[in-house]
Order: C-alpha cells, then sequence, then structure tokens
C-alpha cells in the first residue's frame, strides 16, 4: 500500500468537516493521522492501493463548496515542525534538554548527547532521573519554577565521570502554568578550556577584526589604540554581546605585550573557590584534591602580559579583597601559600552591569573601582549604532559561511535595513546568533526579509515604532469602585513606581534612567529602593 498526504484549503464554514469525513468513507481511505490548521485547512495522511482511487477522492474533495484548494504534500505540518525544531536546536552549541510536566524527556539535541553519552532514541520519552540521576535540579525547576544559572555538577555515567554546568528554566503556558521544563547543559572541560585559553589565533585578532561604520566607533577605536600602548589598567563596559572580549583581545595584540600571554576568564562561570585557585594557584596540600607540587594561578601565567578579567561585577567581596591587593602591590599569594610572588600583569577588566550602581548597593568595593576605571573605554548597544549594522551583518554572514562550509551568502538590502530596525538586546552575539540559525536553515544566496520574518524572530516593526507605542500607552491605576480610597500619595507613588519600572526596562541603569526622567542618579537609586524595585 501506498502512503499518502493531503492538504485541504478551505473557507471555514460550520459542517464542512464533516463532509470532508463522509467523503473519505465514501472512497473507503484508510486514514493513519489528521492535523488541522486553524481556519483555514486540514491535513490528511492516508494509505491507498490504487492511484485512480486516490485521484476520484480528491477529485469529489475539490467539488465541495467553500474548498479552495487540495494539494499532496511530503510530510504531516507536525514532522515538519519537529525537524525545524531538530534543526534549531542542533544548531546551537550548548547542550539542550527538555522534559514535559511529567518530567520525561521530550527532546535532547547533539551536544547534550555527546555530553551524556547517550542517543535520542535511548532517552526520549524515559523519566529524566533515568538520566541525570535523582533529584535533578531540573526537576526542581519544573516542580517549584526555580531557575539555576549556571551552575556547576558531577555525575557518574557508564563509570566515567562527567563534569558540566547547567542552568534550567520552567517552560510555562499563556496561563502561566508550569508545563515542562528545559536545561542547558555545557562540559565544564571544555567550558575551562574556552575560558583559560591563551591560544595563538587569538593573539592574531587586531583592531582591523572590529567591524564598524559609525563615527562613534571609529573615536573609541582611535582612543583603544593610543591606550592600548601603555600598561594602565582598562574597564570596558558596555551591555553583554558588544564586543568586550573583542576589543579586550585587540588591545593585548596592540600593545607591547602582544608577544606574550593573553589570559581569559569569565568571572562567572565558575564558583568562588575555583575561581581563586584559578586565579591566584594554590600550593601543594592547600586542599583535598590539590595537585602535587600546586599549581601556577593565572596571574603568574599571564605575566608579562594580559589577563582579561570578564564579568568583574560578579566576584565576591573576598576576592574583590584579593584582587585590589595584586592591584596594589603587584603580588599575589597562591591559596595555602605564605609567599608573595611579583607579577607584571596588565589588567583588563569588563563588565556589563552599572558599577556605580552596584558600589551604591554595597556590592563592589569603591577602592577597587578607582583602581580598575583608569581608563574606561565604553562600548555602545547596538542599537545607537545601527549604522553599524549592515557591514557587520555582511561580515558575520561571511564568518558563518565559512565555519558551516557554505557559499558566501549576501543581505539584501531591505534585510539590512529590517536588521537596522531591531533593538538587538543581545547586540552583536545576538545578531551572530540569529543570522547563524538562519544561515543553517536556509540555502538562498541571497537573504532575503522574507527569509528573516520566517526564521530569525525579526519582526518588521521597528523597535522605534515600538517604543512609540508603549510611550503612548496609559498608565493604569485602579481606584475602588467601594470602600476606602487610597491616599493621594499612594497613588501617586505607584504612578512614580510603574514610570521608574517602565523606564528601567528600556533604560536600565540608573544614570540613563535619570537622565530620560530628569533627575540625578541617586534619585533613582532611592526610588529603586524605596520602591524594592
Ligand atoms: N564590531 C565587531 N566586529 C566584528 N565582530 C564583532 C564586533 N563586535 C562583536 N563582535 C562579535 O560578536 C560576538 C560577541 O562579542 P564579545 O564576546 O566580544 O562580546 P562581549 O561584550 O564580551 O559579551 P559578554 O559581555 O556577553 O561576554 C563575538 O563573536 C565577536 O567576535
Amino acid at each position: 500500500m501506498q502512503e499518502y498526504i493531503i492538504q485541504i484549503n478551505f473557507i471555514n464554514c460550520p459542517g464542512l468537516g464533516y463532509k470532508i469525513f463522509q467523503i473519505t468513507e465514501q472512497h473507503h481511505i484508510d486514514k493513519i493521522a489528521m492535523e488541522v490548521i486553524p481556519n483555514y485547512g486540514m491535513v490528511i495522511q492516508f494509505q491507498c492501493d490504487s492511484p485512480m482511487q486516490v485521484q476520484k477522492f480528491v477529485a469529489d474533495l475539490r467539488e465541495l463548496e467553500n474548498i479552495q484548494s487540495v494539494t499532496f504534500r511530503s510530510q504531516m505540518p507536525y514532522k515538519e515542525k519537529e525537524h525545524k525544531l531538530r534543526t534549531i536546536l542542533n544548531s546551537v552549541s550548548e547542550g539542550v534538554l527538555a522534559i514535559d510536566g511529567e518530567g520525561e524527556i521530550s527532546h535532547i539535541n547533539q551536544v547534550a548527547c555527546k555530553i551524556f553519552n547517550c542517543t535520542p532514541d535511548e532517552v526520549v520519552g524515559l523519566p529524566v532521573e533515568k538520566l541525570l540521576g535523582k533529584n535533578p535540579s531540573i526537576l526542581e525547576t519544573l516542580q517549584l519554577g526555580h531557575t539555576y544559572r549556571l551552575k556547576e555538577r558531577k555525575m557518574q555515567k557508564d563509570g566515567k565521570m562527567i563534569q558540566f554546568l547547567f542552568s534550567s528554566v520552567p517552560v510555562k503556558n499563556d496561563q502561566g502554568e508550569i508545563i515542562g521544563a528545559v536545561l542547558t547543559v555545557q562540559d565544564l572541560h571544555q567550558v575551562k578550556n574556552i575560558l583559560l585559553r591563551s591560544d595563538k589565533t587569538r593573539s592574531l585578532i587586531t583592531f582591523n577584526d572590529i567591524v564598524y561604520q559609525s563615527p562613534r566607533m571609529a573615536r573609541l577605536i582611535t582612543v583603544a589604540k593610543t591606550v592600548a600602548k601603555s600598561s594602565s589598567t582598562i574597564l570596558l563596559r558596555g551591555e553583554s554581546g558588544t564586543g568586550k572580549e573583542l576589543f579586550a583581545t585587540a588591545l593585548h595584540t596592540g600593545s607591547l605585550r602582544f608577544e606574550n600571554p593573553f589570559i581569559a576568564i569569565n568571572c562567572t562561570a565558575l564558583t568562588d573557590t575555583l575561581l581563586e585557585s584559578e586565579l591566584f594557584g594554590y600550593e601543594e596540600g592547600a586542599f583535598t584534591g590539590a595537585a602535587k607540587g600546586g599549581k601556577k594561578g593565572l596571574f603568574e601565567q599571564a605575566d608579562n602580559g594580559t589577563l582579561f578579567l570578564d564579568e568583574i561585577g560578579d566576584i565576591s567581596q573576598r576576592l574583590q579583597v584579593q584582587l585590589l591587593r595584586v592591584l596594589q602591590e603587584g603580588t599575589i599569594r597562591r591559596v595555602g601559600g605564605s609567599k608573595e610572588i611579583a607579577v607584571d600583569v596588565r589588567i583588563i577588566a569588563a563588565i556589563h552591569r552599572n558599577l556605580e550602581e552596584l558600589i551604591f548597593l554595597g556590592k563592589f568595593r569603591e577602592d577597587l573601582y578607582y583602581r580598575l576605571n583608569v581608563i574606561p573605554l565604553v562600548l555602545l548597544p547596538l542599537r545607537e549604532r545601527s549604522e553599524d549594522i549592515p557591514l557587520l551583518a555582511q561580515h558575520l554572514i561571511r564568518k558563518i559561511c565559512t565555519k558551516l562550509n557554505k557559499p558566501e551568502m549576501y543581505l539584501a538590502k531591505e534585510s539590512a535595513a529590517l536588521l537596522m530596525e531591531q533593538e538587538w538586546p543581545g547586540n552583536v552575539r545576538q545578531l551572530e546568533n540569529t543570522l547563524e540559525r538562519l544561515i543553517n536553515l536556509t540555502d538562498a544566496a541571497e537573504i532575503r526579509s522574507d527569509h528573516l520574518l520566517a526564521w530569525a524572530d525579526i519582526t518588521a516593526c521597528s523597535h522605534r515604532a515600538k517604543n512609540i507605542s508603549r510611550n503612548e500607552q496609559a498608565l493604569q491605576i485602579e481606584i475602588p469602585l467601594e470602600g476606602e480610597w487610597p491616599s493621594l500619595k499612594e497613588i501617586v507613588a505607584s504612578i512614580e513606581k510603574e514610570v521608574i519600572m517602565q523606564v528601567l526596562e528600556k533604560y536600565p541603569s540608573s544614570r540613563s534612567a535619570g537622565q530620560v526622567l530628569g533627575v540625578s542618579n541617586t534619585t533613582i537609586l532611592n526610588k529603586i529602593r524605596a520602591y524594592k524595585i
């Protein structure tokens, strides 16, 4: 028997489904699956051994009133969606595992399979504990809605120790009920290799690798090229994905230290104690598991070179004190050791958060801030230099096509305009990821706007238009029809809180929110505290 899939498009009207069903019965159609496309269609998968019978069946369907077309297709829509989802999941570089409301594995991508040494066929449909062991955190996410970010975990599987970093978030339906959870995982050994690398290719990155067109970036590069030559500490500020690490590498290459190591470490990716021993090293016997003969820390390894401390705002108070000592005295002490070791390391630190706010909240030491903020370089978010986008996007497309071994694709003019209109909260990294997903999913030589709209989470309405409509939104306050009215002071306070929250959503730093609202940075910080925003 041959299998067929047909798609029936119709103008929705009562009783039509029943008539279609009747015709399938009259032709003795052996249905395998049916799927309704809400409001305009239906797809039927069936088997039949006579092509003539199929022709008659289709002809009869086409005769029905309100039927617009009956066409053959190669796959059921749900299979097509599943295939697209699998392609997307497999195109990301992190491991992804999803569970349904029962705690059973519904999806797993290739990277997660590699980390957990399994195949999708072996684990999809299994309770997640069978793969991750007893009480995995993802079940807490499912049951209690807890989210986790970059937690470290070790587990034994098939006699092998697997060490990974994971994050997990609940999946909610429109009513806000938890219906599943997603876990993303990274192999810790690989992460360490990435974080702690000082590879040769990096040192080849220069200011020429930074793509830009905007005058503001041009000015920043001119300043950066000048300050690269000195040994002073540099603080790179800017939202996530704006190119801070790229700048740090170019600064090192442009310095007199370019032949010596450049070592980068992300301060959020490791636990406090792990970060301490990675930075300062340790002596033999400093703790259980410490390697024989001790270990050099990154400060020692980067001697005469550059150490890039990414996400510096997240280090603990304890490590802040130790870092301050290195910056003041130029010496380090290994964990468990008493000897001061002199190091000559240039520090480039990066932060995407508002350091002044962290100081105000007592989370960051002011003395360390002054030591780090010797030369601040601020990288603007992409939405504030959208002139950079066309050139940057074409550069990224070239890079991705080379990586994926595909012929170079080109960005149509209207696509560049569409990309320029987007908000890009994740900046260049988000643009890069969006383009990579798109390039994975299409083979067209030219990336047109319909590709972007269909595949890349791109919306046709510009962020400027979105902002206008947001500004036009009226603030809602509840005035009770019966009982006591709130006092005017309370009403004003609730409006003030709402306004500040809305402005902070768009301008996340207290300084820029203050500028928008015409008040000082401190006023905003005080209000944040008072209203517990
Ligand atoms: N101007 C640019 N030209 C070319 N590539 C860029 C540019 N800016 C950023 N990129 C690329 O975008 C990606 C993200 O940049 P990078 O990792 O340097 O950002 P970041 O600010 O350090 O991010 P995070 O704060 O999340 O660590 C990288 O692949 C980087 O090479």
